[in-house]
């Protein structure tokens, strides 16, 4: 059973006792988004991260989800990517492709995966050519504030540093308002060449579920999601502020072992 709390500004925050009661319940309610965006839209724009993630959405891949999901109508994109080849050990795109999007029946066309054969500034530059041909198509949404892509679901990890796609805290890459797609070429998380979704690109999303777990990330949630006042402006896990989308965070008790649950009003 997870506790879940309401907090006034429209963010949610669940936290689950079981892994699998978190992996089972995220299951759902990305096959819920799912759902609803086909129904309205015809498809189901969903961008997802690397890291512990994956492994969290392979729920999908088991039944119900394998067969009650139209996977035919996902387009899937990468909020952030290590410039790496494909087949790399350390690719989101392998990582995901290993884990999930080979066990589902997903269009290989609809999955938008970066250029690997070019420098980061380059593989950013692609990137956000594709998103934008797809904006134009309305695979992917388009924000009525801000102007940017409005993925359907954008999913994120965090750090134990707050860091979410590869925003990092104190780089400049949080300042970007300008570009959807930029890049990192000294990540402290290795490896050190990444592109990412920008900060205006992730709050125009309709639907941004952050999946934590383990205490090492217990601090930075606790400051990223408790009023700790305005002492961690750089934070970039809590710079995730849906402007019109809804923002729910997953968290394992570990990982939500600082939050101080009484500022939460369901
Ligand atoms: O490619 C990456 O490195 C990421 O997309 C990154 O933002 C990740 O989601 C977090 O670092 C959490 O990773 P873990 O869940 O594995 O700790």
């Amino acid at each position: 059973m997870a506790l879940s709390g309401a907090k006034k500004d429209g963010r949610e925050v669940k936290i689950y006792e079981y892994l699998d009661e978190l992996r089972t319940d995220l299951a759902d309610y990305i096959s819920e988004l799912s759902e609803a965006s086909v129904k309205e839209r015809g498809v189901f724009a969903i961008a997802i991260s690397g890291g512990s993630l994956i492994s969290i959405i392979g729920k999908l891949c088991e039944a119900p989800y394998s067969k009650t999901v139209d996977w035919s109508k996902w387009y899937i994109f990468w909020v952030d990517e290590r410039v790496l080849a494909k087949n790399h050990a350390d690719s989101n795109y392998k990582l995901a492709k290993d884990g999930f999007l080979s066990k589902v029946p997903i269009v290989p066309s609809h999955v938008h995966s970066i250029n690997d054969t070019v420098s980061a500034e380059k593989a950013a530059e692609d990137y956000e050519f594709v998103i934008r041909q797809l904006v134009r198509t309305r695979v992917i949404n388009v924000s009525d504030v801000s102007d940017c892509p409005k993925f359907d679901l954008i999913l994120l990890g965090m750090g134990p540093d707050g860091h979410i796609a590869s925003l990092f805290p104190d780089h400049s890459t949080l300042d970007e308002k300008d570009e959807w797609v930029t890049f990192v070429t000294d990540s402290p998380k290795p490896p050190p060449e990444r592109i990412t979704f920008t900060l205006p690109v992730i709050n125009s999303a309709s639907n941004v579920a952050v999946v934590v777990t383990g205490s090492s990330k217990a601090e930075a949630a606790h400051l990223a999601i408790d009023d700790v006042g305005p002492d961690y402006p750089s934070l970039p896990a809590k710079m995730v502020q849906p402007t019109k989308g809804k923002l729910v965070w997953y968290l394992d008790n570990a990982a939500a072992s600082k939050l101080d649950c009484t500022k939460f009003s369901d």
